[in-house]
């Protein structure tokens, strides 16, 4: 039976819970991503809660903040995640011995850099995991592309995309972390981005 993605964004799009219901029910293997960001504990309790062993996957590039490592690590205890750590090819020790911080937003290198420390690993887990379902917390808020997206779509590698939250606001997010009693993390940077409001690529190729 074929997946009729319009009809579930017409009848469930703004229904987080009922979009993350739905997606589980098709049968594809799923997998959600996190950057372990500001609210990421809802995205995670609301997968997991449907299909606890869910995988959960972190490309961690080396370069979050010793709270964000400190966040992940509980969060992952304490909702018992099935999570698994993509790392880049190369440490970043190594990568700054040889080639210095990370290069900033208007620096050549910084798609060579974006690549190294996050989207080949991204590539990496997609190629070992082969999901058919890709969980994501994108908010409509987050970027202008996203702002134009549904919160279920096919990407161009044949993965149904889901982004429960997208139409969520900030006090959506904190009143379910509260309703649930789950941490939050405001510690948070990502040296692809530089700003929150901007794309490291990752949703554009993918
Ligand atoms: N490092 C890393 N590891 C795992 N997953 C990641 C990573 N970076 C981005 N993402 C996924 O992309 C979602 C949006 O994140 P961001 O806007 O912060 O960054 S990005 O520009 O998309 O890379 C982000 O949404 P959240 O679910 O809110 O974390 C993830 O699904």
């Amino acid at each position: 039976m074929s997946i009729d993605i319009e009809a579930a964004n017409r009848d469930l799009g703004h229904d987080a819970e009922g979009l993350v219901k739905w997606a589980l029910s098709q049968g594809l293997p799923a997998i959600c991503t996190t950057n372990f960001r500001p609210f990421e504990a809802v995205i995670l309790h609301m997968v997991t809660r449907v299909q606890p062993d869910i995988p959960i996957v972190w490309m961690d590039t080396g370069y979050n903040t010793p709270a964000t490592y400190e966040f992940a690590d509980s969060v992952s205890r304490q909702l018992e995640l099935n999570r698994t750590i993509y790392l880049p090819l190369r440490s970043r020790a190594h990568r700054e011995a040889v080639e210095g911080p990370a290069p900033a937003l208007d620096d050549p290198r910084h798609e060579a850099f974006t690549r190294e420390v996050k989207l080949e690993p991204f590539e990496r887990a997609l190629n070992e995991m082969n999901p058919g379902l890709w969980f994501t917390a994108l908010r409509a808020s987050d970027t202008d592309n996203r702002a134009g997206m549904q919160p279920i779509s096919r990407n161009q590698d044949g993965i149904i995309k889901v982004a429960p939250l997208l139409h969520w606001s900030s006090k959506d997010l904190y009143d379910y972390l509260v309703a649930h009693d789950l941490p939050n993390n405001f510690d948070y940077v990502d040296p692809t981005k530089g700003e929150a409001n901007r794309e490291c690529g990752l949703h554009l190729q993918h």
